[in-house]
C-alpha cells in the first residue's frame, strides 16, 4: 500500500486526486464518515435549529405577536435528520467501495509505523500511515451506567422523545443536548458535578449563561449510581436522587489511542498522541517519518474545524515529504449551540490580566444597547472583546446570544490576520442598523491606540 488511513471521518478527506491510481487502505471500525457526520456536529445542529424555532413564540410575544408555543414532532424531526444523513454516509462508503485503488478494512491495530493488523489477522504494509481514529465518550464507573435508557451522544439522537431527561455533565455536549431537548419540550434536569455550566468560559459570559438557561440545573450533583424502577431511571447524587425516562451521560471524550499501543507512541498526559508541527507522530521524543495523526486523536481542542485544518496540512505533507508544511498556530474559535448561543476565541479577561496585568483592556457591549437590539427587545446578548492597551492587539472575543457563532467571525478574522482593534472598528463600514454593530461598539469601547482612521 502507498497509504493507509485509520478512521473515515476527517481522514476520508485526505484522498485527493494525487492518490488516484495509487494503492490506498481506509480502516473504519464504526459507521463510515465518522463522528461529525453521523453522531456529532451535523445531526446535533440539525436538532438545534428546530429547538430554536420552538422557542421563537417567546420572543414574538415580547414584540406584540401572539404565536402558539412551539410543539415539536420529535419523531418527524429525528427521521428527517437521519433520512438526510444516513444516505450521505452510505454514499461515501459506496464511493470508496467502487474505487479500484481503495481497500476498505474494519478495526485495525497499529503494529509499527508501516504495519496495520486487521481483526482477521492480516498484516497490511503501507509506505505512509495516518492515524485519524477520533475520540469516544468516557463513562463514569458507577453502578447502573450500562442500564437500557442510559445514553451517550452516540445513541441519544435516535431515541423516542423522553418526557423527562437527566443530563449528566456540564460541558459542550451536555449543554447542547440539554438545550435541544428542553427546546423540543422534554423536561430536562442537568446534573452538574461542580458549581457551574461551561466553567472554562470568560467569567462574565459564564455567569450570564448560567442565569439564562431555561432548563433545570442541579449543582454539586455528581452521580453515584443509576437504578431502574417503576418511575423510570433514578440517578443518585450527593444533592439528591433524580428520576427521568432517559439519561444522557456527557462526561468528556477520550482519544482512541488503544489500537496504537503496540507501536509505543508518545502520549500527552490527557491521553492524546503527541505530534510535531507537521502533524508527524512522536516516539521517544522524535517524529516518526511517514506516520501522521490528525483530529481528536491528537488535538487539544476536539473540534471539527481544527481536524479539517490538520487534514489539509497532512494531505500536503503526505504528497510532499520533502516540503513539509506546519499546522497553523492561530487561535481556534469555538461555539456552543445552546439557547443562548455562545462563541469564543482566545483569552478570557482573567487570562489576559494574568498574562499582561494592567495592560489588558476589555469591553462588553450589550446587544440591548444597539439599534438592532432595540428591534429585538433583546435582554440577553453580550459581545465582549479583550485587547492589549499598548498596541490594540485583540487577545480574545466572547459572545453570548442570538447568532453568536456568526457574529464572532470578524473578530476571528482580525485575530488570525493581525488587525488591531481600532483598525478593525474604523477600517471598514459596518452596515447600519445590523446587529453586527454590537462588535463595532465593543471595539470602540476598548482603551486602545487610535489607528488614525475616522
Ligand atoms: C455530539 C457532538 C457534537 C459535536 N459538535 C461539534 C460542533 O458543533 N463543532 C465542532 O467543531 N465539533 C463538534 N464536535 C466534535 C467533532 O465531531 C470532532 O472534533 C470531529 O468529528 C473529530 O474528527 P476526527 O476525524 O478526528 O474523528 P472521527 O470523525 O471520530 O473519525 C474517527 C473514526 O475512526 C474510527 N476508528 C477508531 N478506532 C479505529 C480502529 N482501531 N480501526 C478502524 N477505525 C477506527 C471510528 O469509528 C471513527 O469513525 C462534536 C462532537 C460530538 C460528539
Ligand atoms: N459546538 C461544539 O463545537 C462542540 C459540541 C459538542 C462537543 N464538542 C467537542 O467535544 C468535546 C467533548 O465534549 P464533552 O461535553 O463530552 O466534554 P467536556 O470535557 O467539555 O465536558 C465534560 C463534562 O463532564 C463533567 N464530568 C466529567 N466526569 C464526570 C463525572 N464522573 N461525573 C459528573 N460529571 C463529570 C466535567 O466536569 C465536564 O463538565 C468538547 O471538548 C468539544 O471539543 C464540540
Amino acid at each position: 500500500m502507498d497509504l493507509a488511513i485509520v478512521g473515515s471521518g476527517s481522514g476520508n478527506s485526505l484522498l485527493t486526486p494525487f492518490w488516484d491510481g495509487k494503492q490506498v487502505a481506509i480502516a473504519e471500525s464504526g459507521v463510515f464518515g465518522g463522528t461529525c457526520l453521523n453522531v456529532g456536529c451535523i445531526p446535533t445542529k440539525m436538532f438545534v435549529r428546530p429547538a430554536q424555532l420552538a422557542r421563537t413564540w417567546q420572543e414574538a410575544e415580547k414584540l406584540g405577536i401572539q404565536l402558539p408555543p412551539g410543539r415539536a414532532d420529535f419523531a418527524a424531526i429525528r427521521d428527517r435528520i437521519f433520512a438526510r444523513i444516513d444516505p450521505i454516509s452510505a454514499g461515501g462508503l459506496d464511493y470508496r467501495q467502487q474505487a479500484d485503488n481503495v481497500r476498505l478494512l474494519g478495526r485495525v491495530q497499529l503494529l509499527d509505523e508501516h504495519t496495520l493488523l486487521t481483526e482477521e489477522g492480516e498484516k497490511i504494509h503501507a509506505e505512509q500511515i495516518v492515524l485519524a481514529a477520533g475520540s469516544s465518550p468516557v463513562l463514569p464507573d458507577i453502578e447502573g451506567i450500562d442500564l437500557p435508557g442510559v445514553h451517550t451522544s452516540d445513541t441519544i439522537m435516535r431515541i423516542e422523545q423522553p418526557r423527562r431527561l437527566l443530563v449528566i455533565g456540564a460541558g459542550f455536549i451536555a449543554c447542547e443536548f440539554a438545550s435541544i431537548f428542553a427546546g423540543l419540550g422534554t423536561e430536562v434536569t442537568q446534573l452538574v458535578r461542580g458549581d457551574k455550566l461551561l466553567k472554562y468560559l470568560d467569567e462574565e459570559i459564564c455567569e450570564a449563561f448560567n442565569t439564562q438557561v431555561d432548563w433545570d440545573v442541579k449543582l454539586h450533583a455528581e452521580p453515584r449510581s443509576i437504578a431502574a424502577g417503576p418511575q423510570g431511571l433514578s440517578v443518585r447524587t450527593e444533592a439528591g436522587t433524580f428520576t427521568a425516562d432517559a439519561v444522557l451521560v456527557a462526561t468528556g471524550r477520550r482519544p482512541n489511542t488503544e489500537f496504537t499501543a503496540p507501536a509505543g507512541l508518545d502520549l500527552h498526559p490527557d491521553g492524546r498522541l503527541q505530534v510535531d508541527q507537521f502533524q508527524r507522530v512522536m516516539r521517544s521524543g522524535e517524529p516518526v517519518p511517514g506516520l501522521y495523526a490528525l483530529g481528536d486523536i491528537s488535538s487539544e481542542q476536539q473540534l471539527k474545524h481544527a481536524a479539517n485544518h490538520q487534514a489539509r496540512v497532512v494531505a500536503h505533507n503526505l504528497e510532499h515529504p520533502g516540503d513539509l508544511r506546519e499546522v497553523s498556530e492561530a487561535d481556534i474559535p469555538a461555539a456552543v449551540f445552546t439557547h443562548p448561543e455562545i462563541a469564543h476565541i482566545g483569552l478570557t479577561e482573567a487570562q489576559a490580566r494574568a498574562e499582561i496585568g494592567e495592560h489588558a483592556t476589555a469591553k462588553t457591549q450589550k446587544y440591548a444597547d444597539t439599534a438592532y437590539g432595540w428591534a429585538m427587545e433583546d435582554e440577553q446578548g453580550l459581545f465582549k472583546v479583550v485587547a492589549d492597551k499598548r498596541d490594540g492587539r485583540i487577545l480574545g472575543a466572547h459572545v453570548l446570544g442570538y447568532e453568536a457563532a456568526n457574529l464572532i467571525q470578524p473578530l476571528v478574522t482580525a485575530m488570525n490576520l493581525g488587525i488591531d482593534a481600532h483598525t478593525l472598528a474604523r477600517g471598514q463600514y459596518w452596515i447600519h442598523p445590523a446587529l453586527m454593530e454590537v462588535a463595532e461598539n465593543a471595539l470602540l469601547g476598548l482603551e486602545v491606540p487610535e489607528s488614525g482612521r475616522l
